[in-house]
């Protein structure tokens, strides 16, 4: 039996994906095979030796320990793009919420009082105090144009704005998706100078952390909007109040929740919401439970944040996974070890991403376990698992 530990509530259409007669899915489980979680936050969390894989049913892997995950040979999955279509809806929900003043004019709608002819003529008296503006012609600027920050981008072109966008790791794919309408910023404070709402996409990590500065938010227009489903660091929060303050910014309108601003007046907090809905919860989990599964059971890795992509079909062969350092001569001292059992190689495939390197290699027989420990015990190899 494998075992799954899930952190999380994490969607039964994802848990489903594995069959019950092979694995025991449970959140009390104590030696489990792979983790599956949403924003829980392993950092710090002892993970015991028997974790091979660990999956993120979502985008944002800042709440697991990669770097220290990988040194163990534990590739960490997420769902690219599987929530990104939720996190759109509600940044253009938010844009609509800032520019029109909904929060606001929706809470003073909410505490009227007197019969209807009297709150008729509130009304058209006090209505003038939520004047807002139209998103047509304005222009968006898009820090991070990756799943959510393209669909977002395209979605505003749709609604006449103007969009400006900044990613300096654009890859090829997300070009593709992008809408040629699409102009490119210089750099982030090109674009934060030149547009009326800024939305951020961009992971949090230490390149991105407070990429939104006190300086950078002198450089906005007077009272433009910022937006950030993002994550809170990625913004300096103390830095967004004063800037709130001071009439700088307009609206901050962000789903993370923090004492820094969940309570100002021109703050629009919602609570971590980007990914929840339905069909993104869906989504996520079984992608993410259909990638975990298929490492656990055929030593296949796609879409990992930390590993290469490395997929080799199935042959009749005994199958040996190998996560190693990417050093020179790994393949040489792997394949002399298996000559030395007298094992044949059938199929082999081994790729490596910046100082890290994953080997599947399919053999003719099963190997000896001294054969398994000799090749653990290579300088640098990481991990080994027969399959
Ligand atoms: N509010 C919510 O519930 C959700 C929040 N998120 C957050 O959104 C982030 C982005 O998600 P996806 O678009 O799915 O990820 P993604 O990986 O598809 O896109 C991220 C993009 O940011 C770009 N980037 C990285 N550093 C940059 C920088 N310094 N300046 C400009 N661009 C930079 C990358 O090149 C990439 O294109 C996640 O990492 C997560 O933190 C994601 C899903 C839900
Ligand atoms: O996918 C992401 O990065 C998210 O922030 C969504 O988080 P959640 O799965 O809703 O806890």
């Amino acid at each position: 039996m494998l075992k799954i530990r899930t952190y999380n509530n994490i969607s039964p259409l994802g848990l489903e994906k594995f069959p019950r007669d092979r694995y025991e899915v449970a959140s009390e489980i104590q030696h489990p095979d792979a983790i599956l979680l949403r924003s829980f936050d392993l950092h710090g969390v002892e993970i015991p030796a028997t974790v091979k894989a660990v999956g993120r049913a979502g985008a944002g892997v800042n709440n697991i320990p990669v770097s220290e995950y990988t040194q163990r040979g534990v590739p960490v999955f997420n769902a690219p793009g599987a929530n990104a279509n939720a996190v759109k809806e509600l940044v253009l929900a938010g844009m609509l919420l800032a520019a029109r003043k909904i929060c606001d004019a929706w809470n003073y709608a909410k505490h009227l009082e007197g019969d209807d002819d009297s709150i008729h003529h509130q009304v058209e008296k006090g209505k003038k105090a939520f004047v807002g503006f139209e998103l047509t012609g304005k222009t968006l600027g898009v820090l991070g144009l990756g799943a959510i920050g393209v669909k977002v981008a395209n979605a505003a072109i749709d609604l006449g704005m103007n969009v400006i966008g900044y990613d300096p790791l654009l890859t090829v794919e997300s070009a593709w998706m992008l809408s040629s309408k699409v102009a490119r910023a210089s750099s982030v404070d090109d674009l934060i100078s030149r547009s009326d709402l800024v939305t951020l996409h961009v992971p949090l990590g230490e390149q991105t952390r407070h990429l939104i500065n006190g300086p950078r938010l002198g450089f906005m227009k007077k009272g433009a909007v910022l937006l950030n489903f993002s994550r809170s660091p990625v913004v300096d929060e103390d830095a967004v109040r004063a800037a709130l303050d001071s009439g700088q910014l307009q609206t901050y309108v962000c789903d993370f929740p923090g004492q820094a601003l969940l309570s100002h007046a021109k703050a629009i907090v919602l609570p971590h919401l980007g990914a929840s809905t339905h069909e993104a919860e869906e989504n996520c989990a079984i992608m993410v439970a259909e990638r975990v599964r298929d490492f656990l059971e055929n030593g296949n890795i796609r879409h990992s944040v930390n590993f290469p992509e490395v997929v080799m079909p199935r042959s009749q062969g005994h199958r040996l996974a190998i996560a190693n350092e990417n050093v020179p001569n790994m393949v040489g001292q792997i394949s002399s070890a298996l000559a030395e059992a007298n094992l044949n190689i059938i199929d082999l495939l081994n790729k490596s991403r910046g100082d890290y390197a994953y080997t599947l290699i399919d053999l003719n027989a099963a190997v000896p376990a001294e054969t398994l420990e000799r090749i653990g015990s290579i300088k640098g190899v990481l991990s080994v698992r027969t399959l």
